[in-house]
């Protein structure tokens, strides 16, 4: 019997004016071990899940099932034991995570040879956005864009000069929830004012000019000004991330987590001063995962 591990990693979306686009590998990770079994079984080994109720009830199943049933295959029973240190609905990609598991899951079991451009299809169309599910897909730093004629583009970069401190409080923030107070539609004007913000925000991340980036950063238009009062202590952190010497702190994803982005080397002196600030909150150093999803060893080559 062939074992099969495939490891995802957490994602922070939207990084301020890339609402819906933009998205970070981070270094928290989903691991899946999937075995051929008779019936479907999910075992949970992490205090992040939950206990499992019915299995095809499970996100990961369902991924799988529907990359199944587009590519016309039959998805073989598999026992899956899940363990993760993403906490769930807190901003950090935990539903994108597990789709992206999901669906690696039936391309391993149903040998289907996905290639990436399909991989973030299918994944983007369950989760709704490519933000988070592309960044798990590639690693790195991706901005994606589901064009009107349905085409996905995405452009990757990857840097290990930054660093990302996040302030988890304890409580979750489900992202339909975190969606239901932003405006349906914006003026010319504000539009105009939203992206030209984003556009200026991007340029300065590819180029990697972070001090840039994370000030404006935090003049998004298109999201946080609505989703600010959702996050308690949402100007504190900011303020206090900033006299710890990061450059700039946003939402992450959907919240209620924020993200401060830091420079090389310092984001253990930030998140220590974020600890003492903030003592409720659970707060991180992570960095930029290069890698997106891994496959080790891929059953199609083993079975
Ligand atoms: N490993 C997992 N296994 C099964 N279901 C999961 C897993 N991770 C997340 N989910 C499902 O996804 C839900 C959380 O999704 P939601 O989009 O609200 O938050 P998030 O993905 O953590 O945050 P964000 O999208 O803002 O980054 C969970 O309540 C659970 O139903
Ligand atoms: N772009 C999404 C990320 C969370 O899934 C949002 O902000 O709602």
């Amino acid at each position: 019997m062939n074992k099969c591990v495939i490891t995802v990693p957490a994602s922070s979306a939207n990084v301020g004016p890339g609402f819906d686009s933009v998205g970070i590998a981070v270094s928290k990770y989903l691991t899946v071990t999937i075995e051929e079994a008779d019936q479907w079984k999910f075992e949970h080994h992490s205090i992040h899940l939950p206990p499992v109720a019915n299995p095809h009830d499970h996100l990961i199943y369902q991924s799988a099932l529907k990359t199944a049933e587009t590519y016309h295959a039959s998805l073989p029973a598999c026992k899956v034991l899940v363990e993760s240190d993403i906490p769930l609905a807190r901003g950090l990609g935990s539903s994108a995570s597990a789709i992206v598991a999901g669906i690696e899951l039936a391309n391993q079991r149903c040998r289907l040879l996905l290639s990436d451009q399909e991989k973030l299809a299918i994944a983007t169309e369950i989760e709704g956005h490519p933000d988070n599910v592309a960044a798990s897909l590639f690693g790195g730093f991706v901005i994606a864009s589901q064009l009107t004629n349905g085409e996905i583009e995405w452009f990757q970069k990857v840097d290990q000069q930054v660093e990302f401190v996040v302030s988890i409080p304890d409580f979750e923030l489900k992202t339909d929830d975190a969606r239901q107070v932003l405006p349906e539609q914006f003026t010319r004007h504000e539009a105009a004012a939203a992206s030209s913000v984003a556009n200026i925000v991007f340029a300065a991340f590819i180029s990697g000019d972070y001090e840039r980036a994370g000030k404006l950063m935090e003049q998004d238009l298109f999201h946080e000004p609505y989703r600010a009062r959702l996050i308690p202590n949402y100007d504190q952190i900011r303020f206090e991330a900033k006299s710890a010497g990061a450059y700039g702190t946003v939402i992450s994803g959907a919240g209620p987590t924020t993200i401060s982005l830091v420079g090389k080397g310092k984001g253990e002196k930030v998140a220590t001063y974020l600890k003492s600030k903030f003592p409720d909150y659970t707060v991180e150093c992570l960095n930029m995962t290069s890698v997106g999803v891994q496959v080790h060893p891929a059953l199609s080559s083993t079975t």
